[in-house]
């Protein structure tokens, strides 16, 4: 008999979550049937997304989320026991699947080898957060040498990744992070110029972003909206293009008035898109070989922020949306 755990969104969310917003339950699960098998999670992954998305789900619903599972039973010969899968299974700590049943974006895949590197990849570099830079980044700011990138939430997750993407690219890239101590971390992965901007507040960010970018801003990815992205808006170059990823400064409180950005669409003819990483599941693979591949050449690094003890999901995630952690925050059951 197989007993999971897993968090139920028992309150909707009002500010930062809350204890009171989780509850840990536990359910008997039945044998595989047909074409299921049995997943067991090793490492679950806790995402700024699952803070808007779950204002969607009603009150008892799983809290949503991705995970990499061991395969401990099977009755599908395309998923093997004793492999490894990816799979957006939610908090949940053992997960009966029907790879068939899931649909499009959502579908089980079998983790590639990641050679000497950690299968927790799955859930960062080498998976969802490791895609949204190389695609949100490379389609969306096209790139081109001697640009000069701009990078907010640059040390987490998918910020870090777009940073050393660019200096890949041969760009000139300024990061903006929350803490002295990422901002020394990113200039160690070779970015060129980094803001603390809780050091240097609000009033402060412009004068040292005309500092860090004193060519002005080709391409901006944005991790974080907010009075951040007014003041980059501000400093962008003709032709310029922005890359809308999120907006987690605004996750966990009321929408913040910024001055109208219009202007410097139409005078310095801006391009700005939105996007959502599944928007390229066709190819998924592409992204996580070439940054697994770039990781391998030495020109990609990874860090990740590892909780451990599946009890401890909420603490993580509240830890996360506040700045705890340093590229990847994980959870290792
Ligand atoms: N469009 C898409 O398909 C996807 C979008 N995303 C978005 O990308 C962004 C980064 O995600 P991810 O890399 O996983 O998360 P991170 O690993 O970057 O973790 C979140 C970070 O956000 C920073 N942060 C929190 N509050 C604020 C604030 N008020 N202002 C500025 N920074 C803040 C914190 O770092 P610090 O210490 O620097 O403040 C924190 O560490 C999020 O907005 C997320 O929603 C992610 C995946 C897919
Ligand atoms: C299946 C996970 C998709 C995550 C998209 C994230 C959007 C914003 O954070």
């Amino acid at each position: 008999m197989v007993v999971t755990r897993k968090w139920i969104y028992v309150k909707p969310f009002e500010g930062l979550p809350k204890d009171e917003n989780f509850k840990l339950e536990e359910e008997v699960l039945p044998e595989p049937a047909d074409n299921e098998f049995l997943a067991e999670a090793e490492f679950l992954s806790v995402d700024p997304y699952m803070r808007p998305y779950m204002a969607s789900y009603p009150v008892g619903s799983l809290m949503i989320g991705g995970q990499v599972a061991k395969i401990t039973a099977s009755r599908n010969d395309s998923f093997p026991v004793g492999s490894y899968v990816f799979g957006n299974f939610g908090w949940r700590t053992h997960t009966i699947v029907n790879p068939d049943k899931n649909s499009g974006d959502s579908k089980p895949y079998l983790l590639p080898s990641f050679g000497r590197h950690p299968r927790s990849l799955g859930v960062g570099v080498l998976g969802m957060p490791g895609n949204t830079a190389y695609f949100g980044f490379l389609e969306l700011c096209r790139p081109k040498e001697g640009e000069t990138v701009v990078v907010s939430g640059a040390a987490g997750a998918v910020g870090s990744v777009v940073g050393q993407i660019a200096k890949i690219k041969g760009c000139r890239v300024v990061g903006i992070a929350g803490s002295d101590e990422k901002c020394e971390w990113l200039r160690k992965l070779g970015f060129d110029a980094t803001i603390n901007y809780r050091k240097v507040g609000q009033d402060g960010f412009g004068a040292a972003l005309k500092e860090a970018a004193p060519k002005g801003v080709d391409c901006y990815f944005d991790n974080v909206g907010g009075y951040i992205s007014a003041a980059v808006l501000g400093q962008m170059n003709l032709y310029g293009r922005i890359s809308v990823c999120g907006t987690i400064s605004n996750y966990n409180d009321a929408r913040v008035q910024v001055s109208d950005p219009q202007r410097e669409f139409v005078f310095k003819q801006l391009c700005q898109e939105g996007f959502i990483v599944t928007r390229w599941t066709k190819r998924w693979m592409e992204g996580i070989v070439q940054n697994l591949r770039w990781i391998e050449e030495g020109k990609l690094s990874y860090q990740e922020t590892i909780t451990e003890g599946f009890e401890q999901m909420p603490k993580a995630f509240v830890s996360m949306l506040t700045g705890g952690n340093t590229g990847k925050a994980v959870v290792k059951v």
